[in-house]
């Protein structure tokens, strides 16, 4: 009797550095829980971002500062048992690796032990290069964050895009061409201007992955529950809303609330 598997191809760290060889886009979108995640990776994402959005998304703080680690690695883990193809990168959260390469290595180890991710996400450039290069020695694949890094925010006060001016284009550059030399498989770039974001994926053989950072760039992440329109009241340019699900889901819930205070539901086939 033949032991047919089930043959999946599965992205890793190197299928999406010959995505970019290859000029196929690479398409990323966030996921925190199991059930979304499973639609995405039988949808055909690329990559699944276990983003620390998550506060936002899944948990209403107005940041992204407040989500811990340990809420990182229970979303994380939910969206791995879903998957069969996708690669899954999971942000390192504010406060799990800022204060020194030890605790940032210490944070990498336990989400990929304890969530079974694939690799992590950092915000910023050259004043995390120690940690970074300390998470990569330890065998983790890393990806870069650098333009609008929304850890920061009140560093800067505003969501506004970000490297328009000379002196902070030039510093994003050099912090690309820094994150592709120690090693990171690939960037992040947000909201900064499209000319910029084509000029450093040009200047890198590593992917660079945007979000509002144009169309010259090697593949885009948008937050999912944005795309769908299950948010509300968020509306930066850069997004695209594929579906309008708040006000579906509204027309949906409503008809529920009208079905149950009416009686209709359950009907007879509904009941035992
Ligand atoms: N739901 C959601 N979607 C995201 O894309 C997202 C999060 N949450 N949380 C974490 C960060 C924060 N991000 C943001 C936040 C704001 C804008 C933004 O463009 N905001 C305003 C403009 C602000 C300004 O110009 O001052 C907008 O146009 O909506 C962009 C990305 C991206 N991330
Ligand atoms: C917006 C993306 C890139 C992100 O970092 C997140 O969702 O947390
Ligand atoms: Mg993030």
């Amino acid at each position: 009797m033949s032991t047919a598997k089930k043959q999946y191809k599965r992205i890793t760290v190197k299928s999406l550095v010959d995505m970019k060889t290859n000029g196929e886009k690479i398409s990323m979108l966030t996921a925190y829980d199991y059930t979304m995640a499973k639609i995405l990776d039988k949808a055909g994402l690329d990559v699944l971002l276990v983003g620390d959005s998550a506060s936002n998304v899944m948990a209403g703080h107005e940041t992204t500062l407040p989500i811990t680690l340990d809420q990182m690695i229970y979303h994380a883990s939910a969206v791995v048992r879903a998957i069969d193809r996708c690669l899954v990168v999971v942000d390192l959260p504010f406060g799990s690796y800022q204060s020194d390469p030890k605790e940032a290595l210490r944070s990498a180890i336990r989400i990929m032990k304890e969530s079974g991710a694939h690799s992590i996400k950092l915000e910023g450039g050259k004043e995390i290069k120690e940690s970074i290069k300390r998470i990569l020695n330890a065998g983790i694949p890393v990806m870069g964050h650098l333009g609008l890094t929304p850890q920061s925010i009140y560093k800067f006060g505003t969501y506004t895009v970000r490297a328009k001016e000379e002196q902070e284009a030039e510093k994003l550059i050099e912090d690309a061409l820094m994150l592709e030399k120690i090693g990171c498989f690939a960037i992040v770039l947000e909201k900064v201007p499209a000319a910029l974001a084509k000029k450093v994926a040009e200047s890198i053989s590593i992917p660079v992955i945007g979000i509002g950072a144009g169309n010259g760039v090697d593949g885009q992440v948008l937050v999912t529950h944005d795309m769908i329109g299950m948010t509300h009241e968020f509306n930066p340019r850069f997004l695209r809303r594929y579906l309008d699900l708040f006000a579906d889901m509204t027309g949906a819930f409503k008809s529920y609330v009208d079905d149950v205070k009416s009686g209709d539901f359950p009907n007879d086939k509904e009941q035992y």
